[in-house]
């Protein structure tokens, strides 16, 4: 058998560097250099999306959990912060493996295209039920993380526009409230971690999403900074 017609030309198994996602890439780059954030609609490339539904169908909705706010000793569960339960995805399940590598390319993308010096990437799935919510945050405080870039998908299919669970985005210098985004199937979000205050509104439905980090390098001593 020819195996080599299995797998047409030009299609996703070539994932080293697809030169498809420039595109999408460049836009993702224009809107950070231009405003420090960037939405874009159902962008995520379907097999991707597709990928991380798989990869949350097997999470089993006991491995989701309480997120904590703050870290190490001083984490608390905060119930009037945010609601939502999480689950961190593991970079080695195989279901992660398209999503990791497209954050890898497009990590590698904005340090040639920014100069950002993006170092890592970490990320979660949220589960945010009927009127779950996650209260005004920044997601990095300047000098206490190395959060550079917020980076947050959705994968809720059908997602109405009368059923809540809005993303509201609000300036980094008179706090004005910019934009709502819906959480709808593959749309991208992405924004200065330390500039843009954001919350999550309440929502009718069950909402799925991924947020993630992509940090720079804080190790002290020669020890690599850890994740998280
Ligand atoms: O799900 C979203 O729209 C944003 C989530 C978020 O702000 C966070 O997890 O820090
Ligand atoms: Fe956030």
């Amino acid at each position: 058998m020819e195996r080599t017609h299995l797998i047409p030309e030009n299609s996703d198994f070539n994932a080293a560097a697809p030169p498809e996602d420039d595109g999408l890439f460049e836009r993702i780059a224009c809107g950070l250099e231009d405003r420090g954030h960037v939405i874009l609609p159902a962008a995520l490339p379907e097999p991707i999306a597709a990928a991380l539904l798989q990869y949350l169908s097997q999470q089993e909705q006991d491995r989701f959990h309480r997120a904590r706010i703050g870290r190490g000793i001083e984490q608390t569960r905060n119930q009037f912060v945010r609601r939502d339960k999480i689950v961190w995805m593991d970079p080695a399940h195989p279901q992660a493996d398209a999503w990791f590598n497209w954050t890898d390319r497009l990590q590698r993308y904005l340090n040639r295209r920014l100069f950002l010096g993006l170092f890592s990437f970490e990320s979660h799935f949220a589960h945010y039920r009927p009127g779950d919510f996650y209260r005004k945050h920044l997601d990095a405080f300047r000098g206490e993380s190395n959060r550079v870039l917020s980076l947050v998908t959705y994968l809720n299919r059908g997602w109405e526009p009368d059923q809540g669970g809005e993303l509201v985005i609000y300036a980094p210098d008179d706090g004005a409230e910019i934009t709502r985004v819906m959480p709808t199937f593959g749309t991208l979000v992405i924004f200065l971690s330390e500039e843009f205050p954001h919350e999550v509104l309440a929502a009718e439905r069950d909402r799925y999403s991924v947020a993630g980090w992509f940090r720079v390098n804080g190790s002290i001593n020669r020890q690599i900074d850890p994740p998280r």
